[in-house]
């Protein structure tokens, strides 16, 4: 496909020279970065005024380090940038994945029957939808057991073999929707090259009971398809028939040939398209395991859980809009508090792996250093995404968030009710959630350190500073509705984000060359007496893994 994709009448425009950017450069070092006390101080409703509701997630962002006129000035930048006709474009189905000529359409992943979403003049959602009726009958067989091993054994066990978006969506979504997990199958998740994944999910595993899903969106990843062939060897040693890899594997990919290569039948494929960026696949084909362990229903409520917040995106002015909101304090805090980083601190043990998932989604988007027409970027790109759930974290890092010296900006994320009905320990869950963000922007200060008798030597140790800003997003309780919303509000405030830096968010051609390096690498170590030509450092460590890695 060779097609261009005109962002901007003036994209030509460097970003810093903006007028807009100006002012807010201004206001940042004027009078825009008022502390949070002063800023509460001033408005006593300031808590409920900004906060917005939609697709079931409640946003307080009140405790970012933001007034009305920090608002004004990052949407006058937003529209400045030509975000409203970024947005169209997106769900337009134009190319806007400029260097790889694709459209970035995972909103269509999620789209209704009946509405129409057009790539090159054709309405794509039709194939979505059959797509996903093939996952729900093939679901349901695994399910209910119609679906049996080689051996006419049912499947207990299914294992994602994918890495990147073919793992963290789906280990992150099975993990998240655990509670409405089938109990009488278990999930494992291969993504490593590294043996001893593979080894240590299958080692307590009856091939005979066993399915395997491979995902990947090219087939041709290294990793994924040496995790395949190991697969694959394991279930042939033991059920020694190449027959048996009909029933044992299927695969989820957009490359049908390099599934029928690798011996699965394209009949137990389930496809998906380019226009589906691995990172933006978890609602796709590649969500076949978390529909098979939460059933078609509840992957369908998943889904419209994300159109939710999509059509929220798409329709709600931007002064309302929650990912338009996020995504612009994002930029605030990172390019005018030079904030370097966001910690995601989810507030449930089932979204232990949600900071992961938000790791490629908003790194992989976002760790650009050139704009779209190819110029060097003028101001910080991704900030780094990275965070623990708590209380947890509460216990390790949280340390430095309050009494560091750097500005780490957090996401906490919460439900109102557990999904343990009547549990109070949930009650000691969230007073915790409350109690840090409360800690982080209002801190203590030396008077009332002193006031609690405190000796002055000690006194400086326990100030907290506060004026460390931070957003709370709640939802009713943790479902595949509000986990969908949950998805698609990251997913479209890093766009805002890519958008407003005018870098391509959906390309990813720095992870090309450790790729190529290590092929290269890789025929070196297998042969006798290579002769290397690499750096000197990186040749002394080939050297000295080839002396000690024993005999193999
Ligand atoms: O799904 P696959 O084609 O196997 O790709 C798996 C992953 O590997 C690539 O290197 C990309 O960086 C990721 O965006 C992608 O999700």
């Amino acid at each position: 496909m060779d097609r261009t994709f005109q962002h901007d009448t003036n994209a030509g425009t460097a970003l810093t020279r903006r007028p807009q950017w100006q002012a807010l450069l201004r206001h940042a070092q004027g009078t825009g970065d008022r502390s949070l006390r002063e800023l509460f101080a001033a408005d006593p409703h300031r808590g409920e005024r900004l906060a917005a509701e939609a697709a079931g997630l409640y946003l307080d962002y009140s405790k970012q380090r933001v007034g009305d006129d920090t608002l004004r000035l990052l949407r006058e930048l937003a529209d400045a940038c030509g975000l409203r006709a970024r947005i169209d474009a997106m769900f337009a189905g134009e190319p806007i994945n400029a260097t790889e000529g694709r459209a970035a359409l995972h909103v269509a992943l999620r789209a209704p029957p009946g509405e129409r979403i057009e790539v090159d003049g054709h309405d794509v959602v039709p194939d979505v939808h059959a797509v996903l009726t093939r996952m729900a009958a093939f679901a349901d067989q695994v399910r209910d057991g119609r679906w049996v091993g080689h051996t006419g054994q049912r499947i207990r066990t299914v294992v994602n073999i994918g890495i990147g978006g073919s793992d963290l969506g789906p280990t992150m979504a099975y993990e998240a929707l655990r509670h409405y997990s089938q109990r009488d199958l278990a999930f494992r998740f291969v993504s490593n090259v590294d043996p001893a994944d593979f080894l240590e999910a299958t080692r307590d595993l009856d091939p005979a009971q066993t399915l395997f899903i491979v995902c990947s969106k090219t087939f041709t990843t290294q990793e994924t398809l040496a995790n395949a062939h190991a697969a694959r060897a394991w279930c042939l040693a033991a059920l020694h028939d190449e027959a048996a890899v009909a029933r044992h594997f299927v695969a989820v990919s957009t490359n049908a040939d390099g599934v029928r290569a690798f011996g699965i039948d394209p009949g137990n494929m389930f496809g998906f398209w380019d226009w589906v960026g691995g990172r933006y696949s978890m609602d796709s084909a590649i969500g076949l395991s978390t529909m098979i362990a939460i059933g078609p229903a509840r992957f369908r409520e998943m889904l419209a859980g994300f159109h939710a917040m999509d059509v929220h995106f798409r329709d709600a002015p931007f002064d309302r809009n929650l990912p338009v909101l996020m995504g612009l304090l994002g930029i605030w805090n990172n390019n005018f508090l030079g904030a370097a980083t966001v910690a995601v601190l989810p507030y449930a043990q089932y979204l232990g792996r949600f900071p992961a998932y938000l790791q490629q989604l908003a790194m992989e988007s976002n760790g650009k250093h050139v704009t779209l027409d190819g110029r060097r970027v003028e101001v910080h790109t991704g900030p780094i995404h990275w965070g623990e759930p708590g209380t947890n974290g509460q216990h390790s890092f949280y340390q430095l968030l309050h009494q560091g010296t750097r500005l780490v900006p957090c996401d906490f994320i919460g439900f109102c009710q557990p999904l343990d009905p009547g549990n109070a320990q949930h009650d000691l869950l969230m007073a915790n959630l409350f109690a840090q963000g409360e800690a982080l922007a209002f801190g203590k200060s030396a008077q009332q350190v002193r006031a609690e008798g405190t000796a002055e030597a000690l006194v400086p140790h326990r100030v907290f500073e506060g004026n460390r800003p931070s957003s709370t997003i709640l939802a009713d309780r943790l479902t595949p509705h509000s986990l969908g919303a949950l998805v698609a509000l990251y997913e479209h405030s890093v766009f805002v984000q890519g958008a407003i830096w005018n870098i391509d968010s959906f390309d990813q051609w720095g992870v090309e060359l450790g790729k190529q390096l290590a092929k290269t690498t890789e025929a070196e170590l297998a042969t006798a007496a290579p002769q290397l030509q690499h750096d000197s450092s990186t040749n002394a460590l080939i050297r000295h893994y080839r002396e000690r890695r024993g005999p193999g």
